[in-house]
Order: C-alpha cells, then structure tokens, then sequence
C-alpha cells in the first residue's frame, strides 16, 4: 500500500484526500492536532484513517502533503526533518507562494527524502474540510516547482500520484511562480478587499450602497469572503512581489485620475480597446487560478411557479446551481433569468435539461 499523509485536511487537502481515497493501492491518512477535526475528517469520510499525532501521521508514509496556511510550513517542515521518515519519501506543499518554503526546505537538508513544491491552481472562496470535492482540481493547473537537486524519480513519482486530481501538472521556478500568481491573483484578491471595504464605508452613511451592490458587484468581488487567515499569510509571504505589484497598481490608478482630470476621453477609450484586446486573447472556458462562475440566460415567461418550477427541474437531475438573478421582468417582456454554476458539467447538463421547455442563451 502507498500511504498518503495530508496535514491539515481543509478545502484543499480535504479536495486532495478524496482524489485519492479508494484508489487502488493508496491509503489516505489525515492528520489535524485538533481531536474534534480529526472526528470530523472520520465522519465525512474524507481519509481512510485519521489521527492526532504528528508522528503516527508521517511514519511509514510515502507522501507527505502539507495543506495548512502558509505562514505553519516551516513549523511543519521542521516537525517532520526530525522523524525517521521513509526513505524516498517525497514531502510535497499546496501553498499559494513558493519561494521561500522552498528556500526554506533546501536549507533544512533533509536526508533521504525529498521536498517538491506545489501548488493546486484552483480553489474557492470558502474554506475548511466541508467546502472539500474530488473535482476541484479537474482541468485546473498544478504547479510543481522542484529544483536542480530534486531527483527526477522523485518527481515523477509524485506527477504519477497527482495524475488522481486531473489537474494539468506545469512546471515552474518558485520565484517565477510568486510573481506571476502575485499578479494574477493576490494582487486581485486586494483589489477585491479594497473595492468592498471602499464601498462599505460609504455605506455607513447610506444603505443604498448595499442594497443596490447586487448582481455584477457581488460577482467580481466574490474573492474578498475569502479566508482571512490563509490570505494574511500567503500576502506576507510574497511581500516583496506584491510592493513591485501594488505600486505598480497605483500608477494604473494614477493614469486614470489624470485621464479624468484632463477630460480626456480618447484616452479613457484607448485604456478600454487596450483591455479588451488582452482580454480577447486569454484561454477561455479553462479554470483559471480564479475560479469563474459558468452562466446561462434563460427565458422565462412572466408567470408565478417558473423559478420554481426551473429549481426543481435542476435539483431532481442533481445539478449543483450556484446563483439564481432575475435580470429584467416585465409584463410585456419575458423576465430572462441568469443562472450560474460553478462547474461546467452542472451547466452542460442544465443546458441539455431547459433547452426541450425553454429558450436558453450561453
Ligand atoms: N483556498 C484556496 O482556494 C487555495 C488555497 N491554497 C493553499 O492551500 C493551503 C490550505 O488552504 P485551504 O485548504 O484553503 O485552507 P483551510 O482553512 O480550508 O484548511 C487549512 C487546514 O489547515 C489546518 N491548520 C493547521 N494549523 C493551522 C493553523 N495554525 N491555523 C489555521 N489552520 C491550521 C486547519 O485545521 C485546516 O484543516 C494554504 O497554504 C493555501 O495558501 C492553494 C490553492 C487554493
Ligand atoms: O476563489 C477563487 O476563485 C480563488 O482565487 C481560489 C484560490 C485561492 C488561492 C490560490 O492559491 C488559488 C486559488
């Protein structure tokens, strides 16, 4: 039996234990140094076995996935350098940055077990064992980022292993890594926090603000409910890269204020079509390291039941739907309804399911 250790079993090493749970050849062992998490990993199901103590966790393992927050990596590296582990071991991370535990490992030396960074490029806004599914990472990139010590039989080892998430397995330098994610998601996730905080504090002098911050706003600032502990660490941990990032954010900013103050509409316009065009050119229909919410139009005559009726068509077929908005409703329109899913197998299946009763655009 192979055995897999995973530390902290969250959203995503509880995603990860169930990639791999019930697979020929593979045991799936949880450890938390809460009592009460580890019943709970037991009583969902997540891992075949799960324990309280660290060492019982690591002995014997052939894989290690550390899953905690950024900021316990090093404590956990440590913890473990200490153990007789297995020989050939491979200690692997899902940490969102990834220069300085990799730093951090090279420097520890380990002996006769290797380190190899990594990095699930898929997730969500919740956290926690119980927000966990076997098919967050499908079609999602991973990132491994081992070095010029890493043996190759090692990482192929663990590329085999996570061939169970369906994830695109890339290899990438850590340092290249940091930045390129800084760009694309940390610095996101703060304009998220700001925009919502910003908007927030103008609330408190109106309430207008939040009950008209429906729809378009709730959607692009979705990665502001993310978990604040997670996102501390992982900021602090790519400090360096998210200063460069964050000035040079203000000068973007800065183009904007002087565009506005100088009236300068050609300008404002160029800034769009710029935008646009990048835009065009990015993958679509790819998860992305932000993940995107998949939606369909439906029409729908202006008459009591159909939302329901469209609810319990989609729920009887077990189709997950994520958000339900109805965009325009009047007597002489039919309301068109907007339906968005997480997945794009919920919303293949809802297609295939409303389109015999109803006029549905992607
Ligand atoms: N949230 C996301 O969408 C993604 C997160 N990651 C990375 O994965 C790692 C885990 O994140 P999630 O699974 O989202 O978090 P989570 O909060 O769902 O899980 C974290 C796990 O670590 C455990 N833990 C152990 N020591 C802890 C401590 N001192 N403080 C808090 N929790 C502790 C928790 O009990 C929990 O089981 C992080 O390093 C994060 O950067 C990577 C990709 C996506
Ligand atoms: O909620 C979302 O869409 C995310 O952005 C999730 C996420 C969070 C952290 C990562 O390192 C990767 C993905």
């Amino acid at each position: 039996m192979t055995k897999i250790a995973i530390y902290g079993v969250g959203l995503i090493g509880g995603s990860l234990a169930l990639c791999f749970k019930g697979k020929p050849g593979l045991t799936v062992v949880g450890h938390s140094g809460n009592p009460s998490s580890v019943e709970k990993y037991l009583k969902r199901e997540v891992v075949d076995y799960a324990t309280t103590s660290f060492e019982e966790a690591a002995e014997g393992a052939d894989f290690i996935f550390l899953c905690v927050p950024v900021g316990n990596l090093e404590e956990y590296l440590t913890r473990l350098s200490k153990l007789p582990l297995k020989p050939g071991c491979v200690i692997t991370d899902v940490g969102s940055t990834k220069a300085s535990v990799a730093e951090y490992a090279s420097r520890l030396n380990l002996q006769g077990v290797s380190f190899i960074g990594g990095h699930p490029m898929a997730g969500k806004e919740k956290s926690g064992v119980e927000a966990a599914t076997s098919r967050l990472f499908e079609n999602a990139f991973y990132v491994l980022t081992p070095d010029k010590d890493t043996p190759e039989e090692a990482y192929t080892r663990l590329t085999d292993l996570l061939q169970w998430t369906r994830a695109h397995i890339v290899k990438v330098d850590a340092r290249l890594h940091d930045e390129i994610v800084g760009a694309i998601s940390h610095l996101p996730h703060i304009i998220a926090v700001a925009l919502v905080n910003q908007v927030a504090r103008y609330n408190e002098s109106n309430e207008l603000y939040q009950n008209l911050a429906a729809g378009g706003f709730r959607d692009i600032t979705r990665i502001a409910s993310s978990d604040p502990i997670i996102w501390r660490d992982i900021l602090i941990s790519n400090k360096t890269v998210m200063l460069n990032l964050l000035k040079d954010w203000n000068e973007e900013v800065g183009r904007f204020i002087k565009l506005l103050e100088t009236g300068n509409g050609e300008g404002i316009e160029q800034e769009f079509h710029k935008a646009n065009q990048f835009r065009g050119g990015l993958p679509e229909r790819r998860k992305g390291v932000i993940h995107s919410f998949y939606d369909i139009y439906v029409d729908v005559p202006d008459h009591p039941g159909v939302i329901g009726q469209i609810t319990m068509l989609l729920g009887s077929h077990r189709v997950n739907l994520s958000n339900i908005q109805i965009i325009e409703s009047r007597e002489d329109v039919p309301g068109v309804l907007r339906l968005s899913f997480r997945e794009e197998y919920d919303m293949d299946k809802a297609l295939e399911l409303l389109k015999k009763d109803y006029t549905v655009h992607v």
